[in-house]
């Protein structure tokens, strides 16, 4: 009732008892009440001298604009609950904080302190690294430790993070079946291209792996290979004709366009010509595929955080442009080939075939699919050959080897690059494994619990749906694994290095049934662009380039703040 309404009845009640006066209290205030009217009237009138203040909460300083004519802000009592209401809250809240943070400790599980609300985080206002790199700072730590798993905290969200190879295996492999989904966020309903292979979970994922398989297979890609050729050459003929009026390049510009060309042509069927054409529809969407903002990343980061809410609330992580684009585009180019029974050896065709065979994908299936090559294959190739080249122009001595490589290896088959050509590069293969060491494209592999798991050999039950975190870079920097981390050497991975290293040291493309569906095909491109490149040009590093390099804190895949510039010169024949 209104607080008026209240005194009435306190009223009532001392009127009954024969009160003519009575105390009461106003939360924890004592205050006197008057019943009887003589007394009012010695209140009001005949003693109003003792009683001349009013009792309302005026703030003159703070609130000029009460000032003049007096009027009250709040009364006392309202003032109390709402800051009643407010200690309450913080306390509450604080305490929940404090409760959810120990539950590693809960668990007896080997945890790092953390700060609220970032957990084990950076503060998200003064980042100063990439998250992958705070991972490997932990992962660090808990080595030092001398810890073989431990737990962290992703801002609230608890998450296991296994240090130990052995528990890595089990995570990835050996134990698959309790960790098979990423904890990638995606929106089937408001989104339909969000709903691929990288992001789906359960039977969804299991469905559609057994369905896609076979489209990346050694067979299928070498009946693709020819347009990867295609594109190799249109990047090599660009040089040919600008190298010697562009100036420095900046090489990661040039291998993007590659790329658009590959996933173009292999994905969606087009022919793109990125080097005559750099602001086509098709590279504009893509570039804005990868471009994250600040504002995207929070959002992505929130997303997987709260994905049920995020999905009641209709996010998306792809802007509306781009998911009208890119589906639109799988769309008319389905239609086109059933039109015209036009029939191409590319990664749409074996799509559209099982549409047809009853295997059946849907057309939301197909167009994220397709959409998957931008989201996991465009950059962490391009990016792959862009650090290989920074490598290879700081390492003249390493370029030359890889050269030479490739005029021996080619001498073999009349000059010609071919699938089974670039297969036989050993030496770049040991190149590319070097640099997917130092620069993981992607630093940080991702599970989810999905049935409560017993960590073997420990007294420790991973609940379902917990986080799991496998820190790629800290084990790829581990001076365990690798002397001198910071070091580009492809030496390490000679055939007799890699036998003696545990496999799981070096696993890149992740490994166990989730493993990377595409490694091949990155591999392959990787070595299409940068053969395209080291058998007609020189590549030396520009002062342009800013040393020592920034990584960028806000990319999903490892890449620099700013360009990295290179002279490229003809090597006269
Ligand atoms: C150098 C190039 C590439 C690197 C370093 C790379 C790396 C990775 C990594 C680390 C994962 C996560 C694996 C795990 O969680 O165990 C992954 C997954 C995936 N990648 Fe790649 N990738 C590359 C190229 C490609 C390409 C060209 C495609 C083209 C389709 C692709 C498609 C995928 C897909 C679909 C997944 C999810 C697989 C699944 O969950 O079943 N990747 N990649």
């Amino acid at each position: 009732m209104h607080s008026g309404d209240k005194i009435a009845q306190l009223y009532k009640e001392a009127k009954k008892k024969g009160s003519k006066h009575c105390g009461i209290y106003s939360l924890m205030t004592p205050n006197y009440m008057v019943i009887d009217l003589e007394m009012v009237k010695n209140v009001m009138t005949k003693d109003f001298q003792y009683f001349v203040d009013r009792r309302m909460y005026v703030n003159e300083k703070d609130d000029p604009l009460k000032k003049d004519n007096g009027t009250m802000i709040f009364a006392e009592s309202q003032l109390f609950i709402a800051v009643g209401v407010l200690i309450t809250v913080i306390a509450v809240g604080y305490t929940y904080l404090k409760w959810n943070y120990q539950y590693w400790k809960r668990k007896g599980v080997p945890y790092l302190e953390p700060t609220i609300p970032f957990g084990n985080l950076e503060n998200g206002f003064k980042r100063t690294m990439h998250m992958g790199d705070r991972i490997a700072q932990i992962y660090q730590e808990a080595k030092r430790n001398g810890w073989k798993h431990c737990g962290i905290y992703i801002l609230l969200t608890p998450t296991y993070l296994v240090v130990d190879l052995d528990m890595v295996k089990n995570v990835l492999t050996k134990d698959f079946q309790y960790f098979t989904d990423r904890r990638f966020y995606s929106n089937e309903k408001d989104d339909p291209l969000s709903a691929h292979l990288f992001a789906v979970g359960g039977k969804k994922w299991m469905n559609l792996r057994r369905k896609l398989t076979p489209t990346f297979t050694t067979g299928k890609l070498k009946g693709m290979f020819h347009y990867l050729i295609d594109c190799g050459s249109l990047l090599e003929k660009y040089l040919e004709e600008n190298v010697d009026d562009i100036g420095p390049v900046d090489i990661k510009d040039i291998l993007g366009r590659f790329s658009t060309d590959v996933i173009g042509s292999c994905a969606f069927g087009l022919n793109c010509n990125s080097f005559k054409e750099p602001d086509s529809p098709f590279r504009v969407h893509g570039k804005r595929v990868t471009a994250l903002t600040k504002f995207d990343m929070l959002k992505l980061l929130f997303c997987m955080s709260f994905p049920e809410f995020s999905r009641a609330l209709g996010f998306c992580i792809n802007s509306a442009p781009v998911r009208k684009f890119f589906y639109k585009l799988a769309q008319d180019m389905v239609e086109y080939r059933r039109k015209n029974n036009v029939f191409r050896n590319d990664f749409l065709q074996l799509l559209v075939n099982m549409k047809d065979d009853g295997t059946t994908l849907t057309m939301d299936e197909i167009a994220a699919q397709c959409f998957v090559f931008f989201i996991a294959g465009f950059e962490t190739s391009s990016t792959t050959m862009t650090f290989a080249l920074f490598e290879l122009a700081t390492h003249p001595d390493i370029q030359d080897k890889v050269r030479e490589e490739i005029e021996t290896v080619f001498a073999r088959h009349d000059g010609k690059m071919t699938y089974d050509s670039l297969s036989e590069l050993k030496y770049m293969m040991q190149v590319i494994d070097e640099v997917l060491r130092k620069y993981p494209p992607i630093s940080t592999l991702m599970r989810e619990c999905v049935k409560d798991y017993k960590v073997p050999g420990e007294d420790v039950v991973i609940e379902k749906g917990t986080g799991v975190v496998i820190p790629l870079k800290g084990i790829l920097y581990d001076e365990e694994y690798y002397e001198e981390p910071e070091k580009f050497d492809p030496e390490r991975f000679t055939e007799k290095k890699k036998r003696e290293r545990n496999r799981y040291a070096h696993i890149p493309f992740g490994e166990g049934p989730r493993i990377c569906i595409g490694e091949r095909f990155g591999i392959m491109q990787s070595k299409v662009g940068l053969t395209s490149i080291l058998r007609r040009f020189k590549v030396k590093l520009n002062e342009r380039t800013e040393l020592p390099l920034k990584m960028n804190i806000n990319s999903l895949v490892t890449s620099t703040e700013s360009p990295i510039w290179l002279d490229v010169e003809r090597i006269s024949e």
